[in-house]
């Protein structure tokens, strides 16, 4: 029997009731590791953070498609049975682009993915000043992008995505997602929410239209702090936490590259952290068994 692909998978646990889909976010095959290894059942891909690890440079719309692209696939083929919901920006370009990211996108095996409508030069959702596409833009995007999923037999899922709430206030917002829910999105993102009283009115907005509402979690912004629990009880489907990794590896690498700049010294871990310990959250036990297998003529 053919493995259910991960579109579906992630279709059917967003059609279990009991279910919240807790996504960290991750930026590249390292962290992607880390996040497989900690047993979460679908994984998020942040553009700002694949933005600054491929290209060291901050979420202000300069990864490209392709770039994009190649890095949702490398994540979403490391443990295809684990779906993969990656940022897709604006789609890059007009209709036409963003018809062909949603193809590249399912050729790469990219499980579900948001759409919004901010103007191609964007920014992180979180920062200020951000510029919109009218509604009929944003439209043709998620007409694009229902199109081409149509057209290649796909159950990619297509995330509605409105940067709106910052400077056309929350009546627009909802407007826009439920204007692309009707032209068949599968699921509201309200992004850079400001208070738990519009993070309830988004729910509630959607409550009994069988379209689930997806909430990011960014810390250190404006978003209210949700607990997984939390975002369940209100009636959120799928919680993303973008930042999840970026924060923590700024951190803690920034602490030992200043201890060996200031003090000459190195960070002191426990005994069981060594490259021996990373290389095996990155496989390394199944592809040397699979070298010595083909090395000893064993033939699967
Ligand atoms: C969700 C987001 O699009 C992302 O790239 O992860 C960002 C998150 C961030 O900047 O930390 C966003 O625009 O909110």
């Amino acid at each position: 029997m053919a493995p259910t692909s991960s579109s579906l998978k992630l279709r059917q646990m967003l059609a279990n009731p009991n279910k919240i889909i807790v996504c960290p976010g991750v930026y590249d095959g390292y962290t992607a590791r880390m996040a497989l290894a900690g047993g979460f059942d679908a994984l998020y891909m942040t553009g700002a953070g694949t933005s600054m690890s491929r290209l060291g440079m901050a979420d202000l719309g300069l990864a490209t498609q392709t770039e994009m692209k190649e890095q949702a696939e490398m994540i979403a083929n490391l443990d295809p049975s684990v779906p993969l919901i990656a940022d897709a920006d604006t789609g890059y370009g007009s209709a036409i682009n963003v018809g062909r990211t949603v193809a590249r996108y399912i050729t790469a095996g990219v499980a579900g993915f948001h759409l919004e409508d901010q103007v191609t030069n964007k920014r992180c959702g979180h920062l200020a000043g951000k510029q919109l596409v009218s509604r009929e833009e944003y439209y043709s995007r998620i007409r694009a992008a229902v199109n081409m999923r149509r057209q290649l037999g796909s159950e990619i899922v297509i995330i509605a995505r409105t940067d709106a709430l910052q400077s056309l206030g929350f009546d627009e917002a909802l407007a826009r997602l439920q204007g692309a829910v009707a032209l068949g999105a599968d699921v509201a993102f309200m992004e850079a929410i400001e208070t738990r009283e519009q993070v309830t009115k988004v729910c509630d907005a959607f409550k009994g239209t069988g379209i689930p509402v997806m909430y990011g979690m960014v810390q250190g912004t404006k978003s209210p702090r949700l607990t997984v629990q939390e975002a369940k009880d209100v009636g959120i489907k799928i919680i993303v936490y973008a930042a999840l990794c970026l924060i923590p590896v700024y951190v803690s690498v920034s602490r030992a590259l200043k201890r060996l700049k200031d003090e000459g010294d190195t960070e002191i871990y426990g005994a069981e952290i060594s490259p021996h310990a990373v290389f095996d959250v990155c496989g390394m036990a199944e592809l040397m068994e699979f070298d010595r297998q083909a090395l000893q003529g064993h033939q699967v």
